[in-house]
């Protein structure tokens, strides 16, 4: 759960407060109207010029980077693949974490998963980008966050791939009882979550379903 208070970045945001407080929500608006810095903000990545952010009551501020991110996990718009194996890329997110590495058999285990056929000895050189975006997504399973950030592309050239994606990220955080906060540009997906819809419309909260009360009332101002 976070909760946002007075928050503001360059003429980029401006959030008087936002409580994100579902299991699942969607932060959806048009292209350059400041969801990626809204997302990245949640991990530390960036910090505001002014205001507060919580986390479970906690002022991020005062956290560690390092100890946030082992909780907050952000899956960004394009796949990040470090030289070595695929079995290096799975471990090296535990490794940034902090966590213990996994056995063999678990690696495995999360390429099924992920439907990623190849290997943990399989160099990752050759990797398609669907293939890179299983990957990516594989070593963020692996961490065993308790929050899943996911910004997924606006131009996505391989749409199956992030369907999939998203499919499996959802199933996972509602097994395992995590948090997703997810950008989306997809209408469909958006709609598959009425209940916890966040609308950003140039850096303001328009509309927050879960919490009516924080969305800017007219909907006349700023629209897309
Ligand atoms: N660190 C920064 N300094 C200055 N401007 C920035 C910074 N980060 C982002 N911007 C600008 O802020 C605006 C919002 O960017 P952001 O990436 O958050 O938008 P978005 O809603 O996620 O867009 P898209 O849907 O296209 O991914 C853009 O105009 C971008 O160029």
């Amino acid at each position: 759960m976070f909760t946002i208070e007075n928050l503001r970045f360059l003429d980029i945001l401006n959030i008087p407060k936002l409580t994100i407080d579902r299991q699942i929500t969607c932060i959806v608006g048009a292209s350059g109207s400041g969801k990626t810095t809204l997302l990245k903000m949640l991990n530390k990545l960036i910090v505001p010029d002014e205001g507060v952010i919580l986390r479970n009551g906690e002022d991020l501020a005062h956290m560690d980077s390092v100890a946030l991110r082992r909780n907050v996990v952000m899956l960004g718009q394009t796949p990040v693949i470090y030289p070595g194996t695929v079995g290096d890329n799975l471990q090296i997110g535990r490794l940034f974490s902090g966590r213990i590495p996994r056995p063999e058999s678990a690696l495995r285990k999360i390429l099924r998963e992920v439907e990623l056929e190849k290997l943990p000895d399989d160099r990752c050189a050759t990797l398609s980008g669907g293939e890179k975006q299983r990957l990516c997504l594989a070593r963020v399973l692996l961490m065993d966050a308790e929050t899943y950030l996911l910004d997924e592309p606006s131009s996505a050239l391989d749409k199956k791939t992030e369907e999939f994606i998203l499919e499996v990220l959802i199933k996972f955080v509602r097994e395992r009882g995590k948090e997703l906060i997810m950008v989306t540009h997809s209408p469909q997906v958006a709609g598959r979550f009425p209940e916890a819809r966040v609308h950003i419309v140039k850096g303001r909260v328009e509309e927050n379903t879960a919490h009516p009360e924080e969305g800017n009332s007219s909907g006349e101002e700023g629209q897309p």
